[in-house]
């Protein structure tokens, strides 16, 4: 299943699970399964249901209510959109993995090689800087930020990693466009290495696939 939006996946519940591991799957409470009466209303295109979903990670959980419209991503309208990376060179062995898992995500998403652009900062600290620059120029559907910031010896980690989220928070609230976290802050760097690809996924990955949903989040529903 490739293109399917995150709106039909509402009308298709209970079906038997995706083939797709990064398309969001669908779970209710035991108790909880609906008869979804679902409407989509041209005029603001959300969703209008006779359910409540809550968001489990990236599947939404089922309890019941009615009236309520629902606003969320969408992973099948990705063709256009157009995504800024900033990566920090340093530990770059490990950003350089987690870049590769993005934009192997935004191609699985049909996001074109010529809508992608990759902007090499030289540490975790200097993300912010540009990922404000390169969103007020209204290039950019979303800015994917990419950073490896692993604990030396010193307090120094600390600054780093928490310059780099909050920076990345302000980037986005300035700039008003979405500017995605994708900064592992690890203990050590076999930490680092597990979350680029290894044991526990891919990291920026994961980050690619949150820049899409909040992309097609602002160009469908917000504008
Ligand atoms: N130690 C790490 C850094 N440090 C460098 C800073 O990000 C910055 O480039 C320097 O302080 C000059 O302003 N950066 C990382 O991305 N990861 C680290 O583990
Ligand atoms: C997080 C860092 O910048 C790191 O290289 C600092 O290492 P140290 O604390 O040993 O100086």
């Amino acid at each position: 299943m490739t293109s399917m939006a995150a709106s039909e996946l509402f009308l298709r519940i209970p079906s038997s699970s995706s083939s797709s591991n990064s398309i969001p799957k669908v779970a209710f409470i035991s108790g909880c399964e609906p008869k979804p009466t679902v409407t989509f209303s041209p005029k603001t295109r959300g969703l209008s249901t006779n359910l409540v979903s809550r968001r489990n990670r990236r599947g939404p959980v089922c309890v019941a209510s009615a009236g309520i419209r629902h606003f969320r991503g969408s992973f099948s309208k990705c063709q256009g959109l157009r995504f800024a990376v900033v990566v920090a060179q340093f530990n770059e062995v490990v950003t350089k993995l987690l870049l590769e898992g993005a934009v192997e995500t935004f191609k699985r998403y049909s996001v074109r090689e010529e809508d992608i652009e990759v902007w090499w900062v030289p540490g975790s600290f200097e993300i912010p800087v540009l990922a404000q620059k390169l969103g007020k120029t209204g290039k950019y559907d979303a800015i994917l930020c990419i950073g490896a910031v692993i604990r030396g010896d010193t307090t120094h980690y600390d600054a780093v990693a928490n310059s780099a989220a909050s920076g990345v928070l302000s980037a986005g609230l300035n700039s008003g466009v979405p500017c995605i976290f994708g900064v592992l802050t690890c203990d050590d760097m076999d930490q680092a290495l597990n979350r680029a690809g290894g044991k526990a996924g891919n990291k920026g990955s994961e980050a690619a696939v949150t820049a899409i949903e909040m992309a097609t989040m602002f160009q469908e529903h917000i504008g």
